[in-house]
């Protein structure tokens, strides 16, 4: 369902992958603002393209006046991710090492991990990543979908995050309905009109890039 409406926006609607992630990040950047003060923000980037949405949103959160950090520690060779994380350090961000150590300093949590096409155990290192971010008190701001849970059946493993604020991008995966924290937003603003109607996308204000939907 979710990967046919990326394959729907893509091959019949002549979007990039480029284009999709620059909007998503650019929608959770944006629910972001719209909750939580300006403050330290850690983006913990997994190596797929949830990982390049958090990408984009780092370096947006840049230009709102936050102070991004990325947490980035399987870096995959593709020409994308390579662009996204250069454009962030021309911007100053920071890399981090020791996420247990960062999380204690910073303001909010960017959960960038895995998005639709998780699967299976959790491999290394991101066992372990989880299992920080399980333990965390600060505010964890999940894009797409909790890292960890399955996208139809939500936590099955046990493993996954309790996030504060759920960004879905295009439409809510059917895991949401298992979101329990406080903020639920929709970002990735893309869909053409026949699109959003057969998928009863909600109306965005104005030029917004986000809407709450909880
Ligand atoms: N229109 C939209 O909705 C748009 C959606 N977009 C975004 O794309 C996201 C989907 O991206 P995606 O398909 O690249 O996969 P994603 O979820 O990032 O993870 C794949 C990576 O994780 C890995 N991996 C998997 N399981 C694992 C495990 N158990 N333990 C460890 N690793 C594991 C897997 O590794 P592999 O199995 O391939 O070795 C691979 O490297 C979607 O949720 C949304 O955020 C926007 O960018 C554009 C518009
Ligand atoms: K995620």
């Amino acid at each position: 369902m979710a990967q046919s409406i990326d394959v729907e926006l893509m091959a019949k609607h002549g979007y990039t992958i480029e284009q999709l992630m620059e909007l998503a990040g650019l929608s959770v950047a944006a629910s972001i603002a719209s909750e939580y003060p300006k403050g330290k923000v850690v983006l913990c980037i997994g190596p797929g393209n949830n990982g390049g949405d958090g990408l984009v949103a780092a370096r947006h959160l840049s230009h709102f006046g936050y102070q991004p950090r990325l947490y980035y520690p399987v870096q995959p060779a593709k020409d994308l991710y390579r662009r996204l994380l250069l454009q962030c350090q021309a911007h100053g961000i920071a890399m981090v090492a020791d996420l247990a150590t960062e999380v204690k300093a910073c303001d909010v949590v960017v959960d960038a991990i895995f998005g639709f096409s998780f699967k299976g155990a959790v491999r290394a290192p991101f066992d372990e990543a989880l299992a920080t971010l399980r333990a965390v008190d600060k505010p964890i701001v999940s894009v797409d979908v909790p890292s960890g849970w399955d996208v139809e059946l939500g936590n099955t493993l046990g493993v996954g995050l309790s996030p504060d604020m759920l960004v879905s991008l295009t439409v809510p995966k059917l895991c949401a309905k298992l979101f329990a924290g406080r903020f639920h937003y929709l970002g990735g603003r893309f869909a053409p009109p026949d699109m959003a109607k057969e998928l009863a996308i909600p109306q965005y204000p104005d030029s917004s890039q986000c809407v709450r939907l909880l």
